[in-house]
């Protein structure tokens, strides 16, 4: 990897703007972007459309090294197929919402997705922003520059129906009811939970821009420059 080159692991909860400051960030510095969300989505959406009870564990594991599912890292158009097809809308689903973090619960799909993650950041020439849950923990511990983003689950909740308005219409109420339930389950599983890294800086977004937000990591990644210079 080229000397210049820098792994960035973004972590926390739904709604705390992980996806928009990655890209953000990603495309500020001129580095590839990683939604590992999207590809636990695109397992779970696999596992729906091929019948597949979400809800039982062995199934699931029996099944998850079948979908091929391939993730293009371009911050400005970041894709993602399963068997070669464009899966980018059916995956943001409330149907996929649902069933999402009991898949990501089964062990071996996690291994299967993890490998995939690690096998993307060590190839991304210049570097890459990952942005999951489980990213400065057990993906990619050795990360450069790891943040935990936060924010309050009424703020969330507000920004993910306004962001559902007329698609998938949730009030406000119902959208805080499933996140916060979406967020017990994904810290409180066995397999790599939901957690902030010992090492990651911690930045509560419920009062800040998103522009903010951005400024806040590009600054980390700058300073990690500096000193590894
Ligand atoms: N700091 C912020 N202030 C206001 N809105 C934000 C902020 N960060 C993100 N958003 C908005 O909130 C929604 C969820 O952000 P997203 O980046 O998808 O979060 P996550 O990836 O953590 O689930 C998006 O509509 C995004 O534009
Ligand atoms: N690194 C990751 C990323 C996501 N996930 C799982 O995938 C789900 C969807 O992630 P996401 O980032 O698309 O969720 P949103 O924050 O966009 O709602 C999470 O609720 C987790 O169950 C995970 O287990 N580990």
């Amino acid at each position: 990897m080229a000397e210049s080159s820098v792994i960035v692991a973004i972590d926390g909860p739904s709604g705390t703007g992980k996806s928009s400051t990655s890209k953000a960030v990603a495309t500020r510095l001129s580095l590839g972007f990683l939604d590992t969300g999207a590809q636990y989505r695109a397992m779970t959406w696999w596992m729906l459309a091929n019948g597949i009870d979400v809800k039982d564990p062995v199934a699931v594991a029996g099944a998850c090294d079948k979908p091929l599912i391939v993730s293009g890292t371009d911050p400005q158009g970041p894709t993602i197929t399963v068997d070669g097809a464009d899966v980018s809308a059916p995956i943001r689903t409330s149907e996929v919402t649902a069933a999402v973090s009991a898949v990501s619960a089964v062990p071996e799909v996690r291994v299967r997705i993890t490998e995939l993650q690690r096998t993307i950041a060590a190839e991304a020439p210049g570097g890459i922003v990952v942005e999951g849950r489980d990213i400065g923990t057990t993906v990619l511990p050795a990360a450069d520059v790891k943040v935990f983003l936060t924010a309050s689950p009424e703020v969330r909740a507000a920004r993910r129906s306004a962001e559902l308005k007329g698609k998938d219409a949730a009030d406000v109420a119902a959208t805080r009811e499933a996140l916060v339930k979406r967020d017990a389950v994904d810290s409180g599983r066995k397999a790599s939970p939901l957690a902030k890294a010992d090492d990651a800086v911690e930045v509560d977004t419920s009062e800040l821009t998103l522009g903010q937000v951005v400024e806040c990591v590009v600054t980390l990644v700058e300073e990690w420059k500096r000193r590894a210079r």
